[in-house]
């Protein structure tokens, strides 16, 4: 952990569609998140965010900017590294918790640290569940769950391989308020204690007190809200 520099996008401009259609979706986006930062990111429907998200975790490349984590350059790396370099180093939360449905709680994390490379340093299943609350629910399917704990197991699977970046997506969409406010509070939580940097996509001003900073997108341009 300690060679952690966070993340670092400077410089990051994405186009998308062709011809009359193309949309500058982000214009010359400078955003650093230090490691155990939670930063959230609001702004009205279209204007980049999960554009922003995309080139975060190396799903895009940029036209033109770089995109960096723990000081590496992800927009030189080839499809097959920046893959790895995802597998190994990011970890991804989305709206709904995005669980296999045939697995348990615990199964969906046993699959990522069978799956990963980086099992030896990885964190151990059970007591990351327990981490986030879930411990009793281990033997429970997704459809078992409420939308809450999906979310719980969705971010203790996120945090399974030790991600220098989590990114997370409206993690608070289906939830209530009391819900929300606890789902974004154990995300604050992991983060400091993971020492991850945390870009969170949210429309949910209720949840930024739980935040370090707070950023605004609109029409592709990021300033400080
Ligand atoms: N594949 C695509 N081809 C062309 N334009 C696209 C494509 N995907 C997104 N866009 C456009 O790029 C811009 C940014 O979209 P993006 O999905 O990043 O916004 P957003 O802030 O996440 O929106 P929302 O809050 O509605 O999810 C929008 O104008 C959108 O219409």
């Amino acid at each position: 952990m300690n060679d952690r520099t966070g993340l670092a996008l400077s410089g990051v401009t994405v186009r998308l569609g062709d011809g009359d259609a193309m949309v500058t979706a982000l214009d010359d986006v400078n955003l650093t998140v230090a490691p155990g930062e939670l930063v959230a990111v609001v702004g009205p429907s279209g204007a980049g965010k999960s554009s922003l998200l995309a080139v975060a975790g190396a799903l895009t490349v940029p036209e033109k900017g770089t995109v960096g984590v723990d000081g590496r350059d992800l927009t030189g790396m080839s499809v097959k590294q920046r893959a790895a370099y995802r597998r190994d180093h990011i970890g991804f939360v989305f709206q709904s918790g995005n669980l296999i449905p045939a697995l348990t709680s615990l199964e969906q994390l046993r699959l990522v640290a069978k799956l990963s490379n980086r099992r030896a340093d990885g964190r151990d299943p059970a007591e990351l569940l327990a981490d986030v609350g879930m411990a009793h629910k281990a033997d429970r399917r997704p459809h078992q769950l409420s939308g809450g704990e999906r979310q719980r197991v969705g971010i203790a699977r996120a945090l399974m391989g030790r991600p220098s970046v989590l990114l997370v997506d409206e993690p608070t969409a289906a939830l209530d308020r009391a819900r929300s406010h606890d789902v974004v509070q154990l995300l604050a939580r992991e983060t400091k204690e993971s020492g991850v940097a945390t870009v969170m996509v949210t429309h949910d001003h209720a949840v930024l007190e739980h935040c370090d900073r707070m950023v605004e997108m609109i029409d592709g341009r990021l300033s400080a809200g």
